[in-house]
């Protein structure tokens, strides 16, 4: 079978480590989670937003005969990254006594799976966690890599814990329901794994656009799967990002900063597409990337109505926020970018003006 042809089958692709684990993508793999949760689990906490009560009634449904389960529906996306939502979850595990040996169960978009992941890694100091996600930008980033958290006042995610899934199950039948723009957004996380790892991705994008973002053709599995695999391999090597980790903030440092700034109303992939535009405009001034490469940026995340500019006279309030990321060493601001496609590599204390500069190419 060529790579492009349909594929029937399931695919799993494997996260090692000392607690590995499999990413399993496929059409009819849902069916897998009684066993991703395992003979010891007596008890499951459903995490999921209102979007996907019907779904998540269903899966209790399947589950009944083997597992107790409990729903907890969650506000919608980063309103459901609170500690008090996750304050709300530890309640329902209480009173319900879940133990070590019971799970938790994220079902939604990275927002859920950050908010599940979270709880799971703190109740009891840490239960059993099988991820469903339901988004693009969930099946090939936020599910994937164990990395959970919640947001603070004062930024993105600076409340969190590595924490391994048992198992992460893409279902693709889930996407279903999922608005395009929602899917263009979680290509943002696609197209960082083709700018830091595997070009094909940008070539397959740049051939096809349609094709690539239409969940139904084997050119959307294809990339949908490298983006996995290069997220799998990146944890695999470093999970709790002592530095080839830190690759995968790509476009992250400045697209946080934009999130916080825009009070979470903008979608995360957008705010990693201006980020990108950013990290290559910076790559260009630094001297490390060609006109070609950071061209190449602005060409592909448009073919994805992508946002690629930002209101010049932000810079000052990003520029704090950009303070607080967790890339920063003593005060002083790090950044990924690119010296070639697939070459990322880490930008030490950058020059302000030069930041400045890249700033202002992308400023509208
Ligand atoms: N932990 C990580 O490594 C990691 C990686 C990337 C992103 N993230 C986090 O993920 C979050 C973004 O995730 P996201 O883009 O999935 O957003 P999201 O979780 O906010 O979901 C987007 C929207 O899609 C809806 N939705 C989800 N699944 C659906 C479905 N199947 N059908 C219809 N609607 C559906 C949700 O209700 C929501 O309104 C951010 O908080 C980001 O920080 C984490
Ligand atoms: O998995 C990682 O590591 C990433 O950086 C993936 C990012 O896409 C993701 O948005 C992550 O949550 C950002 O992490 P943070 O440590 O910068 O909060
Ligand atoms: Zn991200």
């Amino acid at each position: 079978m060529t790579a492009l042809e349909p594929q029937a089958e399931p695919t799993v692709i494997r996260v090692g480590g000392d607690e590995g684990y499999d990413v399993v993508v496929g059409r009819g793999v849902i069916a897998r989670i009684g066993d991703a949760l395992g003979p010891a689990v007596r008890k499951v906490l459903l995490v999921h937003p209102a979007t996907l009560g019907a779904r998540a009634a269903e899966l209790r449904e399947s589950l009944t005969d083997r597992f107790e389960v409990i729903l907890a529906e969650i506000p919608d996306a980063e309103a459901g990254k609170r500690v008090e939502v996750a304050a709300f979850c530890w309640q329902i595990l209480g009173q319900a006594d879940f133990t070590r040996s019971d799970a938790v169960v994220g079902m939604g978009g990275g927002a859920v799976t950050d908010l599940a992941g979270f709880v799971a890694a703190t109740w009891l100091r840490g239960v059993r966690v099988v991820q469903v996600p339901t988004t693009v930008l969930g099946m090939v980033d936020a599910a994937v890599g164990g990395k959970t958290g919640i947001n603070t006042n004062e930024g993105k995610n600076l409340v969190g814990v590595f924490h391994a899934p048992a198992e992460v199950i893409c279902e693709l039948d889930l996407l279903d329901t999922l608005p395009k723009n929602e899917i263009l957004a979680g290509f943002a996380e696609i197209v960082k794994a083709g700018f830091i790892r595997y070009p094909e991705i940008l070539d397959t994008i740049e051939a096809d656009p349609e094709r690539a973002t239409d969940p139904a053709t084997p050119e959307f599995r294809r990339v949908v799967e490298l983006a996995i695999r290069m997220k799998a391999d990146v944890v695999t090597e470093d999970f709790k990002e002592a530095g080839l980790r830190e690759i995968l903030n790509y476009g992250h440092t400045l697209g946080h900063a934009v999130e916080h700034a825009e009070r979470y109303q903008w979608r995360h992939g957008a705010a990693v597409a201006v980020g990108m535009m950013f990290a290559a405009e910076l790559g260009r001034l630094s001297g490390r990337l060609s006109d070609e490469v950071a061209d190449r940026h602005r060409r592909v995340l448009e073919l994805l109505s992508l946002p690629t500019s930002y209101p010049a006279g932000r810079w000052n309030t990003l520029l704090a926020t950009m303070q607080r990321d967790k890339k920063s060493r003593g005060g002083q601001l790090r950044f990924i970018v690119l010296d070639d496609l697939a070459k990322p590599t880490v930008m030490q204390a950058p020059d302000q003006s030069m930041l400045f500069a890249a700033y202002q190419e992308i400023g509208s």
